[in-house]
């Protein structure tokens, strides 16, 4: 199975369960987002929380070795938008949501941590916005959020720069909420979420929804989309795609 989804304690939690290729994003991760956004909805859970398995990487991004195959706008559009109407889904979900970055978090696997309300990462995690480096943009809605997140020029400043950042850095420029060691730090976290009456969560979560949807923030998603589409068409995307791949082999 390509993801995992379990309940304890109130917490829901769903694994991208592909750490053989770094938890790379394929239409079957997809499936299991619809699924967990689903549970989510149907649940009284005080929170959800969004991690990879394996340890290596939370998230590596869109799957390149089944998405080099769309060649034009026309191709990657379905793609990008169907992801993005994911994230954006999973970012107004009537409770908090954590992104647990317990390995490296690369391109798209970025933009699924910055959809989350928290970022608890790693302490030994690399994170970036690397789509600049493939000639495209992102394309599932995360520059978007990055930029209502973060101060704007530190949001700019990651994804222009199209680099990786160490958690140091991430804690820094406010990317991260927390940076920890072990995974009983997690417990700690999730415990003080317990503590408060889930109806809390849910209100004050119900705040920051009305803000997104009252600010314009899906249309910026959606021109997001189409810039990273069109970009996505031009030679120069194909080209680093084509290295990336090659490189591995
Ligand atoms: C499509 C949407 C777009 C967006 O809107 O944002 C994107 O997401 S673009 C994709 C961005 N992602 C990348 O460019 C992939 C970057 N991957 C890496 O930088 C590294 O793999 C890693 C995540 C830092 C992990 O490094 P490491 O632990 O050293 O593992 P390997 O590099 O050896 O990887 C193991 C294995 O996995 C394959 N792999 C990794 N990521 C992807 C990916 N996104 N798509 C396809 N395959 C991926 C890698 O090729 C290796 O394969 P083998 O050599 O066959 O074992």
């Amino acid at each position: 199975m390509t993801y995992r989804i379990e309940e304890t304690d109130g917490v829901l939690t769903m694994t991208i369960n592909r750490s053989e290729i770094r938890n790379a994003i394929n239409h079957s991760v997809m499936d299991g987002f619809e699924k967990f956004i689903a549970a989510v909805q149907d649940s009284r859970a005080h929170c959800a929380v969004i991690t990879g398995a394996g340890g290596e990487a939370f998230c590596s991004g869109g799957d390149l070795s089944v998405f080099h195959e769309l060649k034009t706008e026309e191709e990657a559009f379905p793609m990008l938008s169907r992801m993005a109407d994911l994230l954006y889904r999973i970012k107004m979900l009537p409770v908090p949501v954590i992104a647990v970055v317990n390995g490296s978090a690369v391109g798209g696997g970025c933009e699924i941590a910055t959809a989350c309300d928290f970022r608890l990462v790693k302490r030994e995690a690399k994170c970036g916005f690397i789509q600049g480096t493939l000639a495209i943009t992102t394309g599932w809605g995360g520059g978007s959020y990055l930029l209502e997140t973060l101060q704007h020029d530190r949001a700019m400043q990651m994804l222009t720069s199209a680099r990786m950042y160490s958690a140091e850095e991430l804690k820094g420029n406010g990317w991260a909420t927390e940076l920890y060691e072990q995974d009983t730090d997690i417990t700690g976290f999730l415990d003080r979420f317990r503590k408060i009456d889930s109806n809390v969560h849910r209100a004050y979560k119900q705040l920051a929804v009305q803000r997104w949807e009252t600010n314009g923030l899906k249309s910026r998603v959606d021109l997001e989309v189409r810039h990273c589409a069109k970009l996505w068409a031009l030679d120069a995307h194909h080209a680093a795609v084509d290295r990336f791949l090659n490189k591995s082999r």
